[in-house]
């Protein structure tokens, strides 16, 4: 057994290691953080008694709710998320997860790896009155979006871990029998819509709702901002799931269950995320190659058909997908020619010079991202600090482009909830399925954004 399996094998319940960027309890006295520009109107919150300042999370969009199931989400006046840890013995393996995966020792480059795919984890908290009840402090995956559009989906094939007694496995099945034919539910979603300034949220019922035939549609929704698809933000997804689907595919140590993936992306609209007229970007891809990698995104290739066809698991089997350097240099280079109504100029149907010669600084970070973290302050920010300058810093300390960073855009995709993580000496075959019919949907849907 190696020492990852081992570690998470043996359950301890010690303090998680981590970063903590406040001491447990530091914040005392600060107060409350202001909600999420994007909270249901009208509904403040409730300070829970005697928790220091931290809240509900007014932006989640799935799971154990605080005050209502065992376990919920707080948000710390610090901006950071806590997950009440979760009666054992899942509680103690999702924080046995992150532990091992953030274990300042750590040098598993498959887990090093891995941590570019969940939210930054902190430690453990829990009140100075309260120390048994303990909170995985995590890193708000949508702490940087202005208006965060968030969508919660399930992965994999079943829902229930091994160790399921046949009530749980039953019950798991019955809340959608499809799990095992498509390999991802939805959760849970709030979109953006900028023609009415406002939010929209669905529950898990409407993820149950969705069949094969209706799943894309279902999943459109999530990037539809009132006005069109928002092609960018699908674009950006796909290439962060296919780098998570790259990571599946490389690790045989882990298996998991009933976990999910977050998404997030920029719901305020800006001159540089248009809703492409659909037409002209098509073109582009055409332009690209010739044609045969947008005939692979429509899935006329034969490679790329829709989830019903695409049901093994293989490498070999696997959707074809168009590569993200093609779709990304096309789709980019339109987006650079779009002004803020959305519309193409100059030759967006033309030839493909220049197609190829696409560089790092279309990925770079917005801008005006950067200037407007989404209402969630962080303690730097309650001290008066220069966030942004802070996480620049902070980002070039890790040697990476920050979290739009090289892949210049604001979309987010982060594993979460591990309740049901389990040592593995195999590929998670059910989770790679899943990640590959999501491929395929999105693909869908970014092909029919830009052809209809
Ligand atoms: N790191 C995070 N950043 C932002 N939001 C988060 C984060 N972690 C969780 N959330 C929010 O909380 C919700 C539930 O998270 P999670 O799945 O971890 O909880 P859970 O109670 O274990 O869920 P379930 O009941 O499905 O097992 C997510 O849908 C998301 O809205
Ligand atoms: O979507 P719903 O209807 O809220 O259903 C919950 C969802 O399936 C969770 O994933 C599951 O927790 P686990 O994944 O950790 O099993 C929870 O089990 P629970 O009721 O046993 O907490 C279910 O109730």
């Amino acid at each position: 057994m190696s020492r990852t399996q081992h570690h998470l094998m043996m359950m301890e319940s010690s303090v998680a290691l981590g970063k903590p960027d406040l001491a447990p309890g530091s914040a005392a006295g600060l107060d409350p953080v202001p909600r999420s520009s994007g909270g249901d109107p009208g509904k403040e919150p409730q300070d829970p008694p005697n928790l220091n300042g931290c809240v509900p999370l007014s932006h989640q969009v799935a799971g154990h709710k605080f005050g209502v199931d065992k376990g919920g989400i707080l948000q710390h006046p610090d901006g950071t998320v806590l997950k009440q840890v979760q009666p054992p013995p899942r509680g103690p393996r999702e924080m046995q997860f992150y532990s091992t995966v953030y274990a300042e020792d750590c040098c598993d480059p498959c887990l090093l790896d891995l941590q570019n795919y969940l939210p930054r984890y902190y430690g453990t908290w829990s009140h100075p009155d309260r120390p048994h009840d303990l909170y995985l402090k995590l890193e708000d995956v949508t702490r940087h979006f202005v208006k965060p559009c968030i969508m919660d989906v399930k992965l994999g094939q079943q829902s229930y871990d091994p160790f399921a007694s046949q009530d749980k496995r039953e019950q798991q099945i019955k809340k959608y029998p499809l799990m095992e034919e498509i390999g991802f539910l939805i959760l849970g979603m709030r979109v953006y819509n900028m023609c009415s300034d406002s939010f929209c949220s669905y529950d898990q019922h409407y993820g149950r709702g969705l069949v094969k035939d209706s799943v894309k549609d279902g999943l459109a929704r999530f990037f539809h901002n009132g006005a069109g698809v928002r092609g960018d933000a699908v674009l950006a997804s796909i290439w962060k799931v296919r780098q998570i689907l790259h990571w599946f595919q490389s690790q045989r140590k882990l298996a998991f269950y009933a976990s999910s993936l977050l998404f997030v992306y920029e719901g305020l609209p800006s001159s540089s995320s248009p809703s492409l007229p659909a037409n002209e970007s098509a073109a582009l891809f055409l332009a690209a190659d010739g044609g045969r990698e947008e005939k692979a995104v429509r899935g006329e290739t034969g490679e790329g058909k829709g989830v019903a066809e695409n049901n093994n698991n293989t490498e070999e089997a696997a959707p074809r997908l168009c590569s993200p350097p093609t779709i990304y240099n096309a789709f980019m280079k339109a987006r650079d020619r779009c002004s803020g109504d959305g519309r193409l100029h100059g030759n967006g149907s033309g030839s493909n010079s220049g197609l190829w010669e696409e560089d790092n600084a279309t990925w770079q970070k917005r801008g005006d991202l950067k200037a407007s973290p989404n209402g969630n302050q962080t303690k730097s920010q309650l001290e008066g600090k220069d966030e942004d300058k802070k996480r620049e810093e902070e980002e070039e300390e890790e040697g990476g482009g920050g979290e739009g960073g090289r892949d210049g855009t604001d979309v987010e995709v982060k594993m979460i909830d591990f309740a049901h993580v389990f040592p593995s000496d195999s590929c998670d075959h059910g989770y790679i399925f899943g990640l590959k019919n999501l491929l395929t949907v999105l693909e869908q849907i970014l092909c029919d954004a830009t052809t209809s």
